[in-house]
């Protein structure tokens, strides 16, 4: 699995020009639409005059996504949430050869998916997508609404799968005039324009405009059951969704279901509302004040001539508030007033420095007049959420709305007042969503897709991808598809100019008893609205998912064992993926047969993920917790995200193929063995065939240095007892028995083990089917337990059956198991068949629901979730699933955890060893429960 023990000095260098290059921290902003070169251009139509400088282009043929959605039409911004089903890959150029593997792929998975169940959802799976846009630019909206075809498919997600990619749906040009970008549609294939959900102002206000452009009716909903439901839903559903933020400290809030109601809701848009939250659909609107977003945002444009609102936060980075306000020192000539706990620092009346002096507005930095507006407008919003918190006796309270735009300042001031006002006893939170309240719950009120009874398994936030290369600007056209995308990162590398997306904010410091400092300016440095979208990302809706019923401590459970809140940790394992990027994204562009197309989407994928992890680098806490685990996985999402589809693809098939070559001489080998050394050989085979592990620099240079082989026979050699962890004679002892004389006593052999297998070739052939065999011959039903999506050179589920098809040539246990267990459908032979296939222990193939070199136990499979039930051993195989992550975790049942560390660092210090060292950790049964009683 992947990681690496260096980083070449050239990667470095380049690594710390693209992280440190504070000037080009900020992506230019987008031109609203843009000539795009095309990779499918079939069905391909330019969109208005050729003569325009931008002319929109029409890809019918890459626009395979239909989608539903809801919409929130406030006073200052439109925002819109939007369904998009499990994502149907846009067509990029591939070879015959590769598009018959891939049926028999999808064949297989079909096989995979039959097990399947769908634990009574009517929602099939997909993508809720966070979108907004300023109310004055309506028509960027309308347009963007009817690019997507989003008015289209009212029908919901069974009109969805019926729709095909037709050849409509121009992309509008935007505009900001008022001219009409768009004329309705008339019915075409069946597909209606039928009832939205909307709620906000604009629900009201703009009801005839929707139904004469785009042929929508509006199904109003309640604005402020919106916002509550929205909230409901993404503090029960979201995981590190609400976060504290005290002196520039972002921490995520682990919320306790059982004791969330009742809290205050302050949503802050334009105008503020106060809700107090009782329970599910019980609320009351207590307050709301008339200074909110909208005054900030107005007075400071009246004030500064600002033209965008991020233009204004940025400003005040530069600010010092004391310039305008009067502070507690101005009227106590430098003394602080302690009698009354007012420290001369503390802002007495804001903006009141003015008054004495004789100057204009222009005669003031804008920098300091925009500091105290906002600081005015927080602290003011602040004072009045406290109150009404103390009016119904509320601990806690949740700020929503864009006006917080994640902003550090504007939550630490608001975060300060609670704190300060209820002397510690309530507490400020954020929503990730923060303005997204209200679409949210619009779109929810569409009962019928059962997505209010989701829970956070069933949630899994993706890194958002297209995130870092949409630019500044409040979301006009948005990136469509994969051609948009590249086109971006392309326009970035013409400018000379790396793309390390947005950088939130500096600290600010505060001084006490309300008094604040001013923020501690950083040049350029204010997240854009793109990092606003980085923010909430996309949530993966995956009804099919669910925790794993095995795990012992399921509400403590921590997938992650290294943590990366630690900067020189997290900074190293940052420059590891950095440093790695270069060759696989070699190996990315030759897996798609090296085509100029694929160079394309190689150096976009490069420039994507180093804008991911600049952000990261930057704001830790940008997705969510960040733990190894979401790096890693963010890197195969990527690649997922430009169509790369299985890098390792032909590494993985040459080492299978090698690896079965020598398959029957080691089984012969072990056969001749006795029980007790059978065992060690055993596990000492999966210890060593773990070294094929291509996410793994130390390694990659090793596979230099010989064949497979001869690699898999140096690795078995230099195997030495103890090993770094050994805890083999306990397992031994659970398996063959005490003093390892098979029957010397009756041993209960396990009943269903579960095999995590890592990577193809030797790891999975010569390591772990061999050990699968064992159990098999033992009288255990083995379930192996395999990789959903590709993540480097791990073995995928939909791989396994035609690589124990190729095994079970050599042995008869493994073709009679797995017969049993419905793999070998097509290699049924005729030799031995006709015994009792029900005495046979069954060998099946299970998908795990990740595509990730780790696995995170909250989230698995519906099928293995079922499937674990009845296991009474697991094994957790190589790096990603038994180190990276898992490697403090407990389960109900025997684990054993095996793995080679193959990285320097890592077996420092997690193992006080080194590389190349190797796990064998056997824990038995409630191994930590019994730890603690005892
Ligand atoms: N790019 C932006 N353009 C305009 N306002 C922004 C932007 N980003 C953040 N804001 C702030 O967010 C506020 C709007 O927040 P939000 O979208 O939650 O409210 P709204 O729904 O438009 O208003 P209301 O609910 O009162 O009708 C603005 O008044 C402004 O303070
Ligand atoms: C009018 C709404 C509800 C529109 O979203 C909002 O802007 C608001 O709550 N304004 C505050 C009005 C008041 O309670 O004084
Ligand atoms: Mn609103």
């Amino acid at each position: 699995m992947a990681d690496s023990s260096s980083v070449g000095p050239a990667a470095q260098e380049e690594w710390s020009s693209v992280l440190s290059a504070e000037a080009a921290t900020r992506a230019p902003p987008p031109p609203t639409t843009i000539t795009r070169p095309l990779l499918d251009l079939s069905g391909a139509a330019i969109g208005g005059s050729k003569e325009d400088h931008n002319p929109t282009i029409v890809l019918p043929n890459q626009s395979a996504e239909v989608s539903h959605f809801a919409i929130d039409l406030g006073g200052s911004l439109i925002k819109l949430v939007y369904f998009s089903r499990a994502q149907q890959e846009a067509k990029t150029t591939t070879t015959e050869a590769e598009s018959n593997k891939k049926k028999l792929e999808q064949k297989r998975s079909g096989f995979l998916a039959g097990l399947r169940r769908h634990g009574g959802f009517p929602i099939l799976g997909g993508r809720l997508h966070f979108v907004k846009f300023e109310s004055s630019k309506l028509n960027d909206c309308l347009a963007f609404i009817k690019s997507k075809r989003l008015h289209r498919c009212s029908k919901g997600i069974e009109g969805v799968e019926a729709l095909g990619p037709t050849a409509t749906a121009a992309a509008g040009k935007s505009s900001n005039s008022g001219s009409s970008p768009t004329t309705t549609m008339p019915e075409k294939n069946g597909e209606k324009n039928g009832v939205i959900k909307a709620t906000g102002g604009g629900a009201f206000k703009y009801a005839e405009l929707f139904k004469e452009k785009l042929g929508v009716t509006f199904d109003k909903e309640d604005e402020m059951q919106c916002l509550v439901s929205g909230a409901n839903f993404l503090l029960r559903a979201i995981r590190d969704e609400a976060f504290t933020h005290l002196e520039g400290h972002k921490q995520f809030v682990q919320l306790d279901q059982n004791e969330l109601f009742p809290y205050l809701l302050v949503n802050i848009g334009s105008g503020v509302s106060m809700i107090k939250v009782d329970e599910e659909g019980q609320y009351e609107r207590v307050s709301g004040t008339n200074v909110g977003g909208g005054t900030f945002w107005g007075l400071g444009k009246l004030l500064t001539k600002c033209k965008s609102f991020d233009e204004i936060l940025e400003l005040s980075q530069g600010g010092d508030n004391s310039a305008v306000d009067m502070l507690v020192g101005d009227i106590y000539g430098g003394l602080d007033y302690s009698k009354i706990g007012l420290s001369a620092s503390t802002i007495a009346s804001s903006f009141g420095k003015v008054i004495a002096e004789n100057k204009d507005l222009s005669d003031y930095r804008k920098e300091d007049i925009v500091l105290s507006l906002l600081r005015m407008i927080s602290y003011n919003i602040g004072q009045v959420a406290y109150l009404n918190a103390l009016r119904y006796g509320l601990k806690r309270i949740f700020f929503s709305g864009f006006f917080i735009r994640g902003h550090a300042y504007t939550m630490d001031t608001m975060s300060f007042a609670i704190r300060f006002w209820s002397k510690g006893d309530a507490q400020a939170m954020f929503l990730r969503h923060e303005g997204f309240l209200g679409a949210l719950g619009a779109f929810l009120s569409y009962d019928k897709y059962g997505l209010a009874n989701l829970t956070s398994h069933q949630c899994v936030e993706r890194f958002p991808m297209g995130a870092p290369y949409v630019g500044g600007e409040v979301h006009g056209p948005p990136i469509r598809d994969l051609n948009e995308k590249i086109t971006w990162m392309e326009k970035f590398m013409q400018k000379g100019i790396e793309i390390t997306a947005p950088i939130p904010i500096s600290l600010p410091g505060t001084t006490g008893l309300g008094g604040f400092e001013r923020p501690l300016a950083r040049s350029g440095s204010l997240r854009s609205d793109s990092s606003a979208a980085l923010n909430v990302g996309v949530l993966h809706l995956d009804p099919s998912l669910e925790p794993f019923p095995l795990l012992a401590d399921p509400k403590n459970y921590e997938p992650n064992t290294v943590d990366l809140s630690d900067q020189s940790e997290r900074e190293y394992w940052l420059r590891i993926l950095f440093g790695n990027l270069p060759d696989l994204v070699e190996k990315a562009v030759a897996s798609e047969g090296g085509t100029d197309d694929a160079r394309r989407r190689g150096d976009a994928f490069a420039r994507a993920f180093k804008a991911h992890l600049a952000r990261l680098r930057e704001e830790p806490a940008a997705y969510g917790k960040l733990g190894l685990a979401n790096l890693l996985e963010m890197r195969e999402e990527c690649l997922r995200e430009f169509h790369f589809h299985d890098v390792y693809m032909a590494i993985k098939e040459r080492e299978n193929e090698a690896a079965l070559t020598v398959l029957p001489d080691l089984l012969a080998e072990l056969d001749s063995l006795e029980p007790a050394a059978r065992m060690l050989a055993l596990i000492e085979g999966v210890l060593a065939a773990n070294i094929f592990d291509w996410g793994s620099r130390a390694c990659v240079e090793l596979y230099h240095s010989g064949t497979i082989i001869e690699i898999y026979r140096m690795s078995r050699n230099k195997m030495k007892r103890p090993l770094r962890v050994d805890n083999f004679e306990a397992f031994q002892k659970k398996f063959i028995g005490s003093g390892g004389n098979e029957g010397s006593e009756k041993l209960v052999p396990h009943k269903r083990a579960l095999l995590f297998v890592d990577n193809s070739g030797a790891d999975v052939v010569l390591g772990m089917l061999p050990l699968a065999r064992e159990l098999l011959r033992r009288g255990t039903e083995v379930v192996l337990v395999a990789n959903s999506l590709p993540a480097i050179n791990d073995v995928t589920a939909v791989e396994l059956p035609a690589i124990v098809a190729a095994a079970a040539k050599h042995c008869d246990t493994l073709r009679r198991a797995a017969t049993a267990g419905g793999l070998l459908v097509d290699v049924v032979g005729d030799d031995g068949l006709s015994e009792d296939v029900a005495a046979v222990p069954v060998l099946t193939v299970v998908e795990n629901g990740c595509g990730s070199p780790c696995i995170d136990f909250r989230q698995v499979s519906s099928e293995l979730a079922v499937i674990a039930q009845d296991a009474d051993l697991m094994v957790l195989e190589g790096m990603g699933r038994a180190l990276h992550t898992n490697y403090n975790a407990r389960f109900q049942c025997d684990v054993l955890k095996l793995a080679m560390v193959k990285n320097q660092r890592l077996a420092e210090q997690l193992l006080n060893g080194s590389i190349y060292d190797c796990v064998c950790r056997y824990e038995p049964a409630n191994y930590g429960s019994s730890a603690l009683a005892n």
